[in-house]
């Protein structure tokens, strides 16, 4: 029996993927998996039962992964799975950043009893006009799920598109429109651009992204969208540029009290990936990967250890997540030798600091063996999946 516990709710799309060997569990205490959303685990503790976490979405700030590879905890997230939402909402952004539709249908709420209002309307509307997409100029800072669907979305409402990311994927490069302009830094997009949208993770090299100095080099009245994490801009930068008019709209999917009120500023409430399909994509991706590792071992979009798969399982498998250092492989062969167990396929991969080890074994896997592989130094977790 497997046991999981949602911090966040999730999909019953995906929660009905888990057969009946998993009960969910009202607390994170003894799960061998979580699965959750936004909410942060910073401050959790963990025990020794978590093996998994898995973020049903993209972004993973707000999981500590260090200190989770430490545990033996291996973190997956979602890729790609709510990006369309997200690119949608985008889409929306530019539309409500370029026309004050949002101060019209104020007016017309304002207005509800006017026995007149077709006729007042015709005289007010004036104040909310604005311009078209069609012809702008878009920078797409972040060409991995989201921001080439965005990027490829804008060419088709007529935008004239660059786009930046020194690390793209090649998967991500094969899906970009041969339309979307290769901007080499930055600094390209924030001189040429119109409307600039940043789609990259909240890393330190990030952080603070848009601030005074990259505002500067922009365009006067320039909008700003920024549907990744509000710690890529500076607020005290940007509510300045929005009172000098430096920036003529920041659409942001980040409340925070520094920039909730702020005149010009279009401020959603988290909702680039509430939608019902973003919702089930997530959640099944997420409790598919879960299954598949605690069952199988098999770890696919891990953030914080490599990714490695050996397929179902069909004989005893050892799972081993080490350090990613010198000689491990050759004491977990010693080791299998001296208690006569013959491997029968296997695999080591590393990302970073950390690596995995997955052994299929024809005899002998028990948790003497496992007892045995634990107490090497650098050893992090060993299971026994048998
Ligand atoms: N508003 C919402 O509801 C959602 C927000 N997000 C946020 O959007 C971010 C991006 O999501 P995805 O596109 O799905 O992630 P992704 O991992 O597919 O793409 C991120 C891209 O950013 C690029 N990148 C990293 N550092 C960069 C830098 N310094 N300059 C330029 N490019 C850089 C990477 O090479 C990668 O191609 C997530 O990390 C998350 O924070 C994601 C999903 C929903
Ligand atoms: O996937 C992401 O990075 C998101 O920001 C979406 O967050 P959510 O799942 O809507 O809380």
């Amino acid at each position: 029996m497997y046991k999981y516990h949602c911090l966040n709710p999730i999909s019953e799309a995906g929660l009905a993927r888990f057969t009946d060997d998993y009960v969910p569990a009202s607390d994170m205490k003894g799960a061998d998996a979580v699965l959750v959303r936004s909410a942060s685990m910073h401050d959790l503790e963990f025990d020794g039962s978590l093996k998994a976490v898995a973020r049903a979405g993209a972004g993973v700030n707000n999981i500590p992964l260090e200190r989770c590879a430490e545990q033996g905890i291996v973190v997956f997230n979602t890729p790609g799975a709510n990006a369309n939402g997200v690119k949608e909402l985008v889409i929306a952004g530019m539309l409500l950043a370029s026309r004050d539709i949002l101060g019209g249908i104020n007016w017309v709420q304002e207005n509800e009893e006017d026995g007149n209002i077709a006729k007042d309307a015709e005289k007010a509307k004036k104040a909310f006009a604005g311009c078209e997409i069609d012809g702008k100029k878009l920078g797409v800072i972040g060409l991995g799920a989201i921001g080439v669907l965005v990027a490829n979305a804008a060419t088709h409402l007529g935008m004239e598109v660059y786009g930046y990311d020194p690390y793209v994927s090649v998967d991500s490069a094969w899906r970009l429109s041969r339309n979307i302009h290769h901007a080499k830094t930055a600094d390209e997009i924030y001189k040429e651009c119109d409307y600039i949208t940043i789609h990259v993770p909240a890393l330190d090299d990030t952080k603070g992204m848009i601030n005074k100095d990259s505002i500067s080099l922009m365009k006067d009245g320039v909008v700003i969208l920024n549907y990744a994490r509000d710690v890529l801009v500076n607020s005290e930068d940007m509510v300045d540029a929005l009172v000098s008019g430096k920036v003529k709209k920041y659409v942001t999917d980040f409340p925070t009290p520094e920039i909730a009120g702020v005149k010009n500023a279009i401020v959603i409430p988290h909702l680039g990936a509430s939608t019902e399909e973003s919702e089930d994509n997530c959640a099944v991706m997420a409790v598919k990967q879960v299954k598949d590792f605690l069952e199988n071992g098999n770890i696919i979009n891990s953030v914080n250890f490599p990714n490695c798969d050996m397929g179902v399982r069909d004989k005893a498998r050892i799972t081993i997540l080490h350090k990613n250092v010198p000689n491990m492989i050759g004491q977990f062969t010693a080791l299998l030798a001296k208690e006569n167990i013959n491997i029968a396929d296997m695999t080591n991969k590393s990302k970073g600091s950390y690596a995995y080890t997955m052994i299929d074994v024809d005899n002998g896997g028990d948790a003497a063996v496992a007892d045995e592989l634990q107490a090497i130094p650098n050893v992090l977790r060993v299971r026994v999946i048998s």
